[in-house]
Parts: C-alpha cells; structure tokens; sequence
C-alpha cells in the first residue's frame, strides 16, 4: 500500500511540530522516540506529563475550535509562531481520549479571538473564569426548573466594578465568605440566577455581590444584534474596568465573554 502514503503522506510531511489533542499515555509515548520532531500536547490537563503543553479552557466539542483556540495558546506561549506548518492530531468521532483525525493546519498569528488572554491575562485567577464558565454552561444546559435563564457575572476588579455599579436588592452575599467552584455556592448561584441584575466577582474567585445593576459607559459598545440590556452592560463594563464578562443569555440560550468591550467566545451549551 505505498500508494496511500504517497498520498497521505503529504498531510504530515516537512511540518514544524506535531500537536496532540489530549493523547492517551500510550500514544504520546510513541511519539517521543521520534527524531527531531517537535511534539506539543493541548487539553483540559496535562495527563501524560508532556514537557511542552498548553492548557485548553474547555474540551470544545467543535474540533476547529478546540484546534484554532489550542494554536492561539501556543502561539502565545512561543512555542509556534506564525506561518508554521503543524499536524493536529485529534478525536473527532470519539469523545475519549482515541486520536482519530489528522489535520494539517499553517499558524496563523493574525486571526487572534483573545480567548487566550480572557484565562491566562484576566486580572481574575484562570481558575476563577474556568469556574465561572463552566457555571454559566450548566445553567444554559438545564435552565432554572426547565425554564431557559439568563445570567451575568462580572469577574475581577471588583471594587472598581462596585464603583461603576448599585444595589437593585439587599445582597445575600453581604457577610458570607465563599468563593465559586464550593458546590455549594453553585446551588445558590443557580437559584440567585432567576433573579434581576449581576453577580460580582473577585479576582480570587470570592463572591461580592448579586443583584448588582450596572451603571458602565456604553458608548461605542457593539453588540450582537438581537440581544439587549444585559449584554449591552456586560460589553460595556468589561471597558470601563479590567474586570471580564461571562453572559448566558435567557433568549438564545448562547454563553458569551466579554473582555476589554469586545466579545471574546460565544459557545452554544448544548454542545458541552
Ligand atoms: N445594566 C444592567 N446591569 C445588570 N443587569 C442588567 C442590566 N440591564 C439588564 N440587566 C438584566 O438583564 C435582564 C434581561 O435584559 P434584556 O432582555 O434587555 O437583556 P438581553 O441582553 O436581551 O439578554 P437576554 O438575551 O438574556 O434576554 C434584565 O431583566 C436584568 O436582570
Ligand atoms: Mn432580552
């Protein structure tokens, strides 16, 4: 069968480095005996200890996504640079850890979205925003009591967030001392949802406020059309302050962020 790699081969030939999508131990293990061949692993975690990772927000289900916010990481981590030619190897039939598709992909530095710089350079700890996400994609999965909710959450530079802000109700998180990611606060969070205005955040994960109105300058702010208020402030603050925005909203069911008055990631939570 030389035909086929004479054919194949081509996807793979004269790249610059290999990628692997969360590889099992075993598959990344063969790798390493290649000769000059650099090899980067990208996912949710390190699992097989890879010398050279970078770490993914999310699975990301869609796998151009997974592919083109995974290059973004290594691009800013200087690992690959613009123009270079790479092998993504990754599971698109199989939601485990089984490699089943090669693709051929040239770096490509111009076509930034930023998701990159909303985890790793948000004032907030990655974790903090990693916890927020996976909160707000919960919540668009199984809605308040069947109902589809909406949501914002307004993460770090909570004083200066407070500042641009005001009370719509008293705060049930006035004297309290939890953080996101405590199951518990995700129950609360979840139930506090239904209910008007923000949730505040700090950079270290502690929660502030709920019921926050906010008050930012919305000149210049674009926002998808179709949607309104809550999305128009969520823009908005994320300008007005180095904090960063997580909405889901009540009526396309879509989770967006914000940071820096630009709309960074727009996941469907369907697909989570
Ligand atoms: N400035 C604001 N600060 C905090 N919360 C707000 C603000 N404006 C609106 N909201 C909240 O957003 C809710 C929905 O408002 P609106 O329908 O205008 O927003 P939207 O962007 O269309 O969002 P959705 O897609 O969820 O409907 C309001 O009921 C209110 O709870
Ligand atoms: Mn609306």
């Amino acid at each position: 069968m030389a035909g086929l790699d004479d054919v194949f081969g081509d996807l793979y030939a004269n790249v610059d480095a290999v990628v692997l999508f969360s590889p099992s131990g075993s598959y990344y293990e063969r790798f390493t005996d290649v000769e000059d061949l650099d090899v980067i692993v990208i996912g949710t975690e390190n699992a097989v200890g890879a010398e050279t990772f970078v770490e993914l927000p999310l699975a990301f289900d869609d796998i151009r996504e997974r592919i083109r916010f995974g290059l973004e990481g290594a691009v800013e981590q200087g690992l690959i640079e613009d123009g270079d030619e790479l092998v993504c190897a990754t599971a698109a039939f199989s939601d485990s850890t089984s490699i089943d598709t090669l693709s051929r992909v040239r770096a490509d530095a111009e076509t930034h979205t930023g998701i990159y710089d909303l985890f790793v350079k948000s004032r907030a700890e990655p974790e903090v925003v990693k916890a927020v996400l996976e909160l707000a994609i919960e919540l668009g999965k199984k809605g308040q009591k069947g109902k589809p909710v909406g949501a914002l959450f307004v993460v770090g530079d909570a004083g200066k967030v407070m500042n641009k802000s005001r009370p719509l109700s008293y705060n049930p998180f006035e004297k309290s001392h939890v953080h996101v990611g405590d199951p518990i606060v995700n129950v609360m969070l979840k139930e506090f949802s239904r209910l008007d205005g923000a949730f505040i955040i700090s950079d270290a994960g502690k929660i502030v406020s709920a019921y926050r109105y906010l008050e930012p300058s919305a000149e210049g702010v674009d926002i998808p059309k179709g949607l309104g208020a809550r999305h128009m402030a969520g823009g908005a603050i994320t300008r007005d302050t180095n904090a960063i925005t997580i909405v889901l909203s009540e009526s396309d069911g879509l989770v967006r962020a914000f940071k820096a008055g630009e709309l960074i990631l727009e996941v469907d939570p369907e697909a989570y």
